[in-house]
């Protein structure tokens, strides 16, 4: 784990400290969109890079198998283990090796975008093989790119962010993101007792509020899946394999819930999402990288309740 500082990598561990114990997430820099002038959609230009294991690059290649863009957007996925040298494309260890730019480190990457970068070298990237350079960072910004920017080119039918839903769609975003995404690393992150806890409450008080939404409505906004779901899944898939114990987010588990559970399972069985899950990846990158909360890397064999059986929930929205 580390960062860049002036385009120079430095193997540092998130500082807390003057935060007093809690971690603050920082802003994603590269934010260019697809549409915009020197970054037309064009099949196979655009190139995503991930890791199976991280809740928000997960997001991005939900999206990508929704939309039918796996033939127009090529993927390179890391190492699950993320040690000193930050995200690696070491095939040995799981990556699929950086099949565009044959870098070893994902930190190459920022420095030939911007040879002077400082900050954090973060999952998802969407890469530009024309220019040479990092199109975005931010997974809620490529997940909004890859909605609409390849219709014409014939990317699957399907509108994860409808114009009517939009602003309920934002509110629950909003507050899905602060206690939940990001909830569960506020709390794993933490170094003090009290950002631990600080984070704990809204974390479960959101929940609680999700398993009474989820109780009468099939999807969190509308009749349809939308990217509030997408966003929130990929942290529910998670919770009770890694999160629960990993992060301490143990009051209760996601299995717990009976109609947050039946909703991840909903998510989970929807045609093209199975296959973006890859549970090894996810539980070896959590438990074998972060070693300042599991020194020993040891893995744990549970992997959760079983996404497979049957849901239910079919009958909700007709
Ligand atoms: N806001 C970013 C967050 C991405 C992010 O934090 N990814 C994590 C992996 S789950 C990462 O690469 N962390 C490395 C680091 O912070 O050094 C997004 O949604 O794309």
């Amino acid at each position: 784990m580390g960062l860049l500082v002036d385009g120079t990598w430095r193997d540092e561990w998130y500082d807390t400290a003057s935060t007093g114990g809690r971690f603050v997430r920082r802003d994603s820099q590269f934010r260019h969109q697809l549409g915009e002038e020197g970054f037309e959609a064009a099949p196979g230009r655009y190139h995503l890079y991930v890791s199976y294991a991280c809740p928000w690059a997960h997001r991005t290649l939900i999206v990508r198998a929704l939309k039918g863009l796996e033939d127009m957007i090529g993927v390179s996925a890391v190492s699950p283990i993320m040690l000193e040298h930050g995200w690696t494309y070491d095939t040995g260890e799981g990556s699929t090796g950086d099949t565009v730019n044959g870098t070893r480190y994902h930190h190459e990457l920022y420095t030939r975008a911007k040879p002077d970068y400082s900050g954090r070298v973060t999952v998802p990237v969407l890469w530009d093989t024309k220019t040479n350079t990092i199109v975005n960072n931010e997974s809620s910004d490529i997940i909004r790119m890859f909605n609409t920017a390849f219709d014409s080119f014939g990317a699957r039918a399907g509108n994860f962010y409808p114009e009517d839903l939009r602003q309920e769609i934002d509110t629950v975003n909003e507050r899905v993101y602060d206690t939940v995404n990001n909830g569960v690393y506020k709390a794993g992150f933490a170094t003090t007792q009290a950002a631990y806890e600080e984070a704990l409450g809204p974390l479960f008080d959101t929940l609680d509020w999700l398993e009474e939404r989820l109780s009468t409505q099939r999807f969190l906004v509308g009749t349809q899946l939308t990217e509030a779901d997408i966003r929130l899944f990929t942290t529910l898939v998670r919770f009770d394999p890694v999160y629960h114990g990993h992060f301490k987010t143990n009051l209760r588990r996601v299995e717990d819930y009976p109609s947050l559970w039946a909703y991840t399972r909903d998510i989970y069985q929807t045609p093209g999402i199975a296959r973006t899950v890859n549970m090894d990846h996810i539980k070896r990158h959590y438990y074998a990288s972060h070693r300042t909360i599991n020194p020993t890397g040891i893995v744990p064999m549970g992997t959760g309740g079983d996404l497979t059986l049957p849901h239910g929930r079919d009958g909700m929205t007709a």
